[in-house]
């Protein structure tokens, strides 16, 4: 259950199970409501002996319809609820109007006009102050920012109540936020949402915007409530949609079948069977790049490892390897001399290893040698001025491990979309930037961040999130990247077809970092890999 829905996939996917006659929209906004109200009290379990008063801002849309049903159920489990509507209720879509009305014959609806929140909320009466907010104003249907005089309700909201003081709880999203990129649609407030939530319920699936750039910063924790949709009709649906959900993004997850070593199918093997990797290091003082990511992609599980160092560099090399082996390469043309060596199918260009011509030249023999190869750092930085000329050279084996300020130095006009302040929704979102990147430059692409986006030429992409229960902040350290680099080459080593290699790696790097914990450093990744390579059950 990994699929990351953008909003149009999402309402293809509820249409089709309508078409379908299986389920009707109010059964499924009534399920959406149950959702929260079950996700609210399994999250935050002392709320059932919090003071029992909501508040529920309800939006024009079925995000609206849902924040009804919401207001229904925790009535009728005790709770005082207020609905303040920001709409006209006559104008609502019919589910929504329908749990409107149902709930208008068993309390109140503030019409927006009059949301008095500096009056009627939080002064003298502790006993009216909500311990319980939710906002189901909009949902996946947010196209534009929020009108000036909402977002100044909200931001008053905000003040009055500050975090800590009562749970904040966003059905599908939080309200401005774009589902489909994580990006706020606020410009006027340097994508400043109102409110942070302490909780977001999606439904069915996580959409792309809770995973992506600022999404889980603005979501608080997230969980998924089933309503439903797989079963029966959905299966149909999917058939019929095949063409549409193909290129569904997804969250990446370890391959296990392929990080075992051995197993039944191949009792004995030699180290050959998981290939040779080699990586290009820098001059004296700028070797420890190069062997980090040495050490990595030994730990992951290459057969063989060498380093190939200028001579200058050899004995500072000499002097902190042991079973990751060193050859001496001095410049293209040396490194063209050890590629007539076969056995050598997975190259790892970049840590450490300098900007400038000489770099160009290795990378240029590196690509034409047809290997699988990582290009990262200084690889890809010293074709700054020139992407074209390395993008002539690329290949379908090669993964380019570009981080934010890279991929803009490679991709300027791309990362100029992507940095815009979005104005409409849905907003371009790092997925697309990564496909369109891959596309151009005919190999998988890796975007570096808290929200990896890893995506192969006409592939779908794969989204690898650190954040919520994954977050690894101690990640954020010297050296973390290089270790990257050489795990995923030591996977293409041990035959790993790239986007399965990068999504690997990138699911483990963070697993080690979690793993180690505080006081990370990058020498410690390559030495937890074998816990969670063992974690696994690899
Ligand atoms: N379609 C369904 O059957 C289901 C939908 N569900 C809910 O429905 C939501 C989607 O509903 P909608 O498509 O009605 O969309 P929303 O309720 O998110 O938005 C409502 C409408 O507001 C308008 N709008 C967009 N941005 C605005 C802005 N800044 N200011 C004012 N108006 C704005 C749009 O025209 C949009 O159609 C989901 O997020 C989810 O909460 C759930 O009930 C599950 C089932
Ligand atoms: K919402």
């Amino acid at each position: 259950m990994t699929d990351l829905l953008t909003s149009a996939q999402m309402r293809a996917i509820e249409q089709a199970a309508f078409d379908s006659g299986e389920v009707t929209g109010a059964e499924l906004m009534e399920r959406a409501g149950q959702g929260v109200v079950d996700a609210v009290f399994e999250v935050f379990p002392k709320l059932q002996d919090s003071r029992p008063v909501a508040l529920v801002l309800c939006g024009p849309g079925n995000n609206g319809g849902d924040g009804f049903v919401i207001a229904r159920l925790l009535s009728e489990r005790g709770w005082r609820t207020e609905c303040y509507l920001y709409g006209d209720p006559a104008r609502l879509p019919p589910d929504a109007k329908a749990n409107h009305d149902r709930w208008a014959g068993m309390g109140t609806v503030v019409p927006f006009g009059d949301w008095r929140f500096s009056l009627r909320w939080g002064y003298g009466d502790a006993e009216e102050t909500p311990s319980l907010i939710v906002d189901a104003l909009f949902g996946t249907g947010l196209t534009r920012p929020l009108a000036d005089d909402l977002d100044k309700a909200l931001r008053e909201l905000d003040t009055r109540f500050p975090e800590g003081t009562v749970r904040r709880v966003a059905v599908d999203a939080p309200s401005g936020l774009c589902m489909d990129s994580g990006r706020p649609i606020d410009p006027d407030h340097d994508g400043e949402l109102p409110s942070r939530q302490d909780l977001t319920i999606s439904f069915h699936r996580l959409k792309r915007g809770h995973v992506l750039a600022n999404g889980p910063e603005w979501c608080g924790q997230v969980r998924v409530a089933d309503i439903g949709l797989d079963q029966g009709a959905l299966r149909l649906a999917r058939e019929r949609l095949r063409e549409d959900l193909s290129d569904m993004a997804a969250l990446a997850k370890p391959d296990i079948y392929f990080l075992r070593k051995g197993g039944e199918e191949y009792p004995i093997a030699h180290k050959y069977d998981y290939g040779h990797a080699l990586v290009l290091s820098g001059g004296p003082g700028r070797s420890g790049a190069a062997r980090l990511a040495a050490r990595a992609a030994l730990r992951v599980g290459a057969g063989l490892v060498s380093v190939a160092a200028p001579g200058t560099a050899m004995a500072e090399c000499a002097a902190h390897l042991t079973s990751v082996m060193l050859r001496r390469c001095n410049g293209a043309s040396d490194l063209g001399v050890l590629l007539e060596d076969d056995r050598l199918n997975a190259l790892c260009l970049g840590p450490g290893l300098g900007l400038g011509a000489a770099t160009r030249d290795m990378v240029v023999t590196a690509l034409g040698s047809r290997r699988r190869c990582v290009l990262d750092a200084d690889a890809l930085t010293s074709f700054a001025d020139q992407p074209p000329t390395l993008f002539a050279h690329l290949h379908s084996k090669v993964v380019l491990t570009p981080h934010t300020g890279e991929f803009a130095r490679l991709f300027p006009d791309i990362w100029e979309r992507l940095s815009r302040q979005p104005e409409r929704g849905p907003a371009y979102s790092r997925i697309e930037a990564a496909q369109e990147a891959a596309a151009r430059a005919g190999c998988t692409v890796l975007l570096k961040g808290p929200d990896s986006v890893i995506a192969e030429p006409g592939g779908r992409a794969l989204v690898h999130a650190a954040s919520y229960d994954r977050a690894a902040p101690w990640l954020a350290t010297a050296g973390s990247g290089d270790v990257l680099a050489g795990m995923i080459t030591g996977l293409l080593a041990r035959g790993f077809w790239p986007v399965r290699a990068v999504e690997s790696a990138t699911w483990m790097h963070v697993e080690a970092a979690r793993s180690f914990g505080p006081g990370l450093i990058a020498e410690d990744l390559p030495e937890a890999l074998p816990g969670v390579l063992s974690s696994l059950g690899a």
